[in-house]
């Protein structure tokens, strides 16, 4: 008979559960509720594996765990946690925790876990994350960005190449620089290359680099994103854009460690961590051969999955309030939103996912009279017509002089932000500003293409073309309910 399983958790009921389906498995339980029990339990015999509450009566069951693994290092250590924000999965895993559970679990795969710990003999699977590290603006709580913090957890420790996926304005870069900042490659760049914005004749001396006379303009020698990267880590976002022969290298690359610059005869070792990301479903783009399948398998070594909005109801609320305080830091007037208006928020379709939600709500802080945003005010804003671009303050361009100013301001702040490499201002200004005001046409005529290139004066076509490149889907500004 193997040492029994020590349950630390306050909550009565849950531990009930727990001990009854350990119990099923033939596994003895011992139980208490509180760090001082605990801590003389240990001392009093040896046990197969720990399971234990974060928040107990008399501490934090997280923050007590470096004692328990320096004291027994061959006892897997389980946290059940009812927090469920990426700190706390970080936290679990930084303490040595075996595995993390956020609360409610599925007990079967509880269960699974603690006899896989029983047989493992411990050793935490991630190793320590400093403290400075933690902290990153990932809002949601919901099972389905659990699971995503689960998979985060599980690749900071190493270098392994992941890729996110995900609908358009899930948050894919958002958990590649949580990776790269929980990560080893901290102190490194983060560099991100958007492979659908860079035109596909130039897409190779982007990522590669370019020697001097490689090519008529190539004036000087161009260091490529991935020596830009050396160190750190390299987000490829859109790798489903990417045109074949740039797959071809970029394969080349990632197997042999080494990249050629364009026009360069010896290759140059590169040390960065790849993170791709596509909103694209790979599978039938490999089947009509617009994808390397061999590239895939190189870069699908951990996927991770991002849900689309809609499927995380519960998280809406948390990041509708979290996109307040953050327009309020932005110098956006300060609002609280009334519960119904939260359940109101709920209720949309969200298609352009976490992104038009920011923006909504960017537009809302702009908008809204009153101090309290109530359910009136989310109706006003869904009929006005000012949507913002990701992040950035509302150009009020109906606002006369007044608005004026605040293009300016948010130009401003839009160029300090993005700091654009002399030489290329001009042309990343107006692709910046490109995107916020073909959203805001889009707003204005529900989706109506035909009416946004008549209120534009531009051609439909051309909108169109536009719209595919800056990947924006009109049909996102369709069906709003209001
Ligand atoms: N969980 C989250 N918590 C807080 N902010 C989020 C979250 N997810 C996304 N965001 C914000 O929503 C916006 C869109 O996210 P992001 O750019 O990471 O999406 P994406 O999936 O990479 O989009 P695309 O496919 O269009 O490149 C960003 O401003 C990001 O900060």
């Amino acid at each position: 008979m193997s040492h029994p399983v020590l349950l630390v958790e306050d909550d009565a009921s849950i531990a009930i559960v727990i001990t009854a389906a350990l119990e099923d498995e033939g596994l003895e339980v011992v139980r208490c509720d509180n760090i001082k029990d605990r801590d003389r339990l240990l001392q009093e015999q040896s046990y197969a594996a720990m399971l234990t509450d974060v928040v107990l009566k008399d501490g934090d069951g997280i923050e007590t765990i470096g004692t328990v693994t320096e004291g027994y290092p061959q006892m897997p250590i389980i946290i059940l946690s009812a927090q469920n924000t990426l700190d706390t999965a970080v936290r679990a895993t930084e303490s040595g925790a075996f595995e993390y559970f956020p609360k409610p679990f599925d007990l079967d795969e509880l269960v699974r876990a603690v006899k896989q710990a029983i047989g493992s003999g411990a050793a935490p699977q991630v190793a320590n994350v400093s403290e400075d590290t933690i902290g990153l603006p990932l809002v949601g709580r919901s099972s389905a960005m659990q699971a995503v913090y689960r998979m985060i957890t599980r690749v900071i420790r190493n270098d392994l190449t992941v890729l996110i996926l995900g609908e358009s304005g899930t948050g894919k870069e958002l958990v590649a620089e949580a990776i790269h900042q929980l990560g080893d490659r901290n102190r490194g760049p983060f560099v991100a290359v958007n492979t659908a914005a860079i035109p596909a004749e130039l897409i190779e001396s982007e990522l590669f680099g370019h020697e001097k006379g490689a090519f008529t303009g190539a004036v000087s020698r161009h260091i490529g994103k991935f020596e830009q990267a050396q160190g750190g880590t390299l987000f490829l976002d859109e790798i489903g854009d990417m045109p074949m022969q740039a797959q071809t290298r970029l394969l080349r690359a990632l197997q042999s460690g080494m990249i050629l610059r364009v026009g360069g005869r010896e290759e140059v070792p590169f040390d960065a961590r790849i993170i791709a990301a596509t909103n694209k479903d790979l599978a039938p783009m490999i089947e009509e051969g617009r994808f390397r399948e061999d590239l895939f398998y190189r870069l699908n070594v951990v996927p991770i999955q991002l849900p689309p909005l809609r499927e995380r109801g519960d998280d809406i609320k948390a990041l509708a309030r979290h996109f307040l305080s953050q327009a309020a830091r932005d110098g956006l007037p300060a609002h609280a939103l009334s519960d119904p208006a939260a359940d109101l928020l709920c209720k949309q379709p969200w298609r352009g996912n976490v992104r038009e939600l920011k923006n909504f709500i960017y537009r809302l802080a702009l908008l809204a009279r009153e101090d309290v945003i109530d359910e009136q005010a989310i109706h006003a804003a869904m009929n006005e017509t000012t949507p913002v671009a990701s992040g950035q303050a509302a150009p009020d361009v109906e606002a006369g002089p007044a608005g004026k100013d605040d293009l300016a301001t948010a130009l401003g702040r839009w160029l300090t932000a993005n700091a654009p490499e002399q030489g290329e201002i001009y042309a990343k200004a107006i692709a910046a500003f490109e995107r916020p005001l073909f959203e805001h046409m889009l707003f204005a005529t529900n989706g109506n293409q035909l009416r946004a290139a008549q209120m534009l004066g531009i051609n439909r076509n051309t909108l169109r073309k536009r719209l595919a490149e800056l990947q924006i889907d009109p049909e996102v500004y369709a069906n709003r309910v209001t």
